[in-house]
């Protein structure tokens, strides 16, 4: 037994450790509370503070995961700096020549502490895929399953407390843990359903996506369901639902069962080396700077855009951009910010008669009621993020009017894997008969396209250039194009007009040929947040990847990077769910020597 405040070291002063894991984020905490679980000492270091101090109710309520200001994805933005690094993208070439603000958690808990909430899993095939990649066998459902069900807990839906009968559903529960002794990532389901969305499921069922009754997490993506969310819905610090990250998860638990300590507030200057071999890092608190050894490994789990920044700066990259700033190379590896691989996303929207979340919360008449729910029962807007989403290929008549490249990129896919996500959306409206702005949107889940992340600086605190190269691909654009066709079909439906109020608000009626729906997707697509494979893993440095199957930085000794950036290629869905599942499994491996 410690006092919590035991966990956290004060700084300056130097340290030494067994294993130093840079980045206290969603796979960072992970990694880190599993090694200090086998009696090995860990020190964290993460940039930013605790965002139930830095960030209000923001990060905390599960209904205003949508509305977090620090997600506006355009250049000029409501700066939060306690909690996101603010960056902002160099120009789309192929989105209008557009920056847009790219959203990455600065807190403990990394990026889980601003994401809204979505857990699924990928498919059978995505994963057989990745396996394939990297030549290891451990990455199969089969083999991979395991870590999912480590990772976390379900609390099974609460159809009591959801408002409305069209939204009970059946999922698979011989692939999550219930019982004791599950992982300390909460899943559940919300405690509300947005009126507003089982429409859009009707609309999406009348265009040939039924309901799945197993859900989003058994390996298949076909149909739609009301999402899994990691939202605790019982919190016992706060008392009633709230978001789980991996700090309210992995470090509350470790803080409580382990020795591991957190250096916040601490920003990781430099990777150290000796001989090829990584010793330890360089950091500062609030410009005091100091070293932490590690005996045995550094893990670095500073994220997409962050990982490769801090490989760059030590010397692991591309030697000709090192040398070009004076960066003594230590090992010329190529693929280091490469593979940036990042989901698109675009709506249609209408004006819809029905409530929905967002406008119930901003109706001073009902808005009382709502907050009473929440504080007292867990339950109503306040307590849920997500809602309907569904996930499909295209259809036959869809591909007809792609080229044959475009056809032949997407049959070279898993069979499996779906090439768009559908997503219900809502917020308040205003107009004749309008309650509800509706947002029925697209994400394009096999992006062609890559970006890259790179430095200008040889100085960790000067953020690193992010391009997502977003729909520089043809394939991407005439996919894009197919999927808003798509969208327009499911308001079509006689299923929604019922709802459905006034003329298409956006992208409305004047956009109508292909040409100006792709003009429109261009100006408009924003992405979906789900930017990874920026140190891609596989098989080998010379097929351009920077860490190969159990995340050691190839041409280096004691090095791994786990977190987003090692993802091979962008899973179908949503990414948190495989990257706990990674960080679990990364941390067997290391704790197994292998
Ligand atoms: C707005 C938004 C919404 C999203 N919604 C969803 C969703 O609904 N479902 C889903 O599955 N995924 C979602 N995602 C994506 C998902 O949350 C991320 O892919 C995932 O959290 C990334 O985890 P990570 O471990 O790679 O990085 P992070 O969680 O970002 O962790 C990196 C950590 O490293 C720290 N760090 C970086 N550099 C340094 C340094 N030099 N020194 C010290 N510390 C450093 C950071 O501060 C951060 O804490 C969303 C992402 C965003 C931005």
């Amino acid at each position: 037994a410690r006092l919590p405040s035991s966990a956290f070291a004060v700084p300056p002063g130097d340290a030494t450790y067994d294993y130093v894991v840079v980045g206290g984020g969603t796979a960072g905490l992970a990694v880190a509370a599993r090694l200090a679980s086998s009696g090995a000492s860990v020190g964290v270091v993460e940039a930013g503070g605790a965002y139930e101090l830095d960030n209000g109710n923001q990060s905390i309520v599960p209904g205003y995961a949508f509305s977090q200001p620090a997600l506006a994805p355009v250049e000029v933005f409501p700066p939060r700096p306690l909690v996101d690094w603010s960056l902002v993208s160099q120009p789309q070439t192929g989105a209008a020549g557009r920056k847009v603000h790219y959203a990455a958690g600065k807190t403990l808990g990394g990026t889980s502490a601003l994401n809204t909430l979505a857990y699924n899993r990928g498919t059978k095939g995505s994963y057989q895929k990745w396996a394939t990649l990297v030549g290891s066998s451990a990455y199969t459902w089969d083999n991979f399953l395991k870590y999912f069900v480590k990772s976390s807990e379900l609390t099974p839906p609460d159809f009591a407390k959801r408002n409305t009968p069209n939204a009970t559903f059946t999922y698979d529960t011989s692939v999550w843990c219930t019982g004791k002794n599950c992982g300390p990532l909460q899943v559940s389901y919300s405690n509300w359903v947005d009126p507003s969305h089982t429409w859009f499921a009707a609309g999406l069922k009348a265009i040939g996506l039924n309901t799945s009754t197993i859900g989003h997490n058994s390996g298949i993506l076909q149909g739609g369901a009301y999402t899994t969310e990691t939202i605790d819905p019982s919190d016992p610090w706060f008392g009633t639902a709230t978001r789980s990250s991996s700090e309210s998860s992995y470090l509350r638990w470790a803080i409580a069962n382990t020795q591991l300590m957190v250096h916040y507030r601490t920003i990781a200057t430099k990777i150290l080396f000796t001989s090829g071999k990584a010793t330890g890092v360089s950091v500062a608190t609030e410009g005091y700077s100091y070293t932490l050894t590690a005996k045995k490994e550094v893990i670095l789990s500073a994220g997409t855009f962050h990982s490769p920044q801090l490989l760059m700066v030590s010397g692991i990259g591309p030697s000709a951009k090192l040398s070009s700033l004076g960066i003594p190379v230590i090992s010329n590896l190529v693929g280091v910010g490469q593979n940036l691989q990042d989901q698109i996303f675009f709506s249609v929207q209408n004006g819809m008669s029905t409530p929905s979340s967002p406008s119930i919360l901003s109706d001073p008449a009902q808005e009382p009621a709502a907050l009473q729910q929440y504080l007292t029962k867990a339950a109503g807007p306040y307590s849920s993020a997500g809602g309907y989403i569904a996930f499909e290929k295209l259809p036959a008549s869809s591909r007809t009017a792609f080229s044959a490249r475009t056809n032949s990129l997407l049959n070279a896919l898993p069979a499996d894997v779906p090439e768009i996500e559908y997503l219900a959306g809502s917020f308040a409206g205003t107009g004749a008969g309008v309650v509800t702005i509706g947002d029925l949107s697209a994400s394009i889940l096999n992006p062609f396209s890559r970006g890259n992340v790179t430095i200008s600086s040889a100085d960790a605190t000067v953020p690193p250039l992010v391009d997502m190269g977003w729909l520089t691909d043809p394939a991407d654009a005439e996919v894009a194009v197919a999927a808003l066709k798509r969208l327009r079909q499911a308001w079509a439906a006689p299923a929604m007009a019922a709802v459905k109020v006034g003329p298409e608000v956006k992208p409305g009626g004047a956009v109508q040929t292909d040409a100006q729906i792709l003009q429109w997707i261009r100006e408009n697509a924003i992405q979906i947040w789900h930017a990874c494979g920026t140190n891609a893993m596989g098989s080998s440095a010379a097929a351009g990847a920077v860490v190969g199957p159990t995340a050691k930085v190839f041409g280096v000794a004691g090095l791994r990077v786990v977190d987003a950036s090692v993802l091979p290629f962008a899973l179908p869905g949503h990414p948190q769910a495989t990257i706990y599942a990674l960080a679990e499994k990364i941390a067997d491996d290391i704790l197994a020597g292998r």
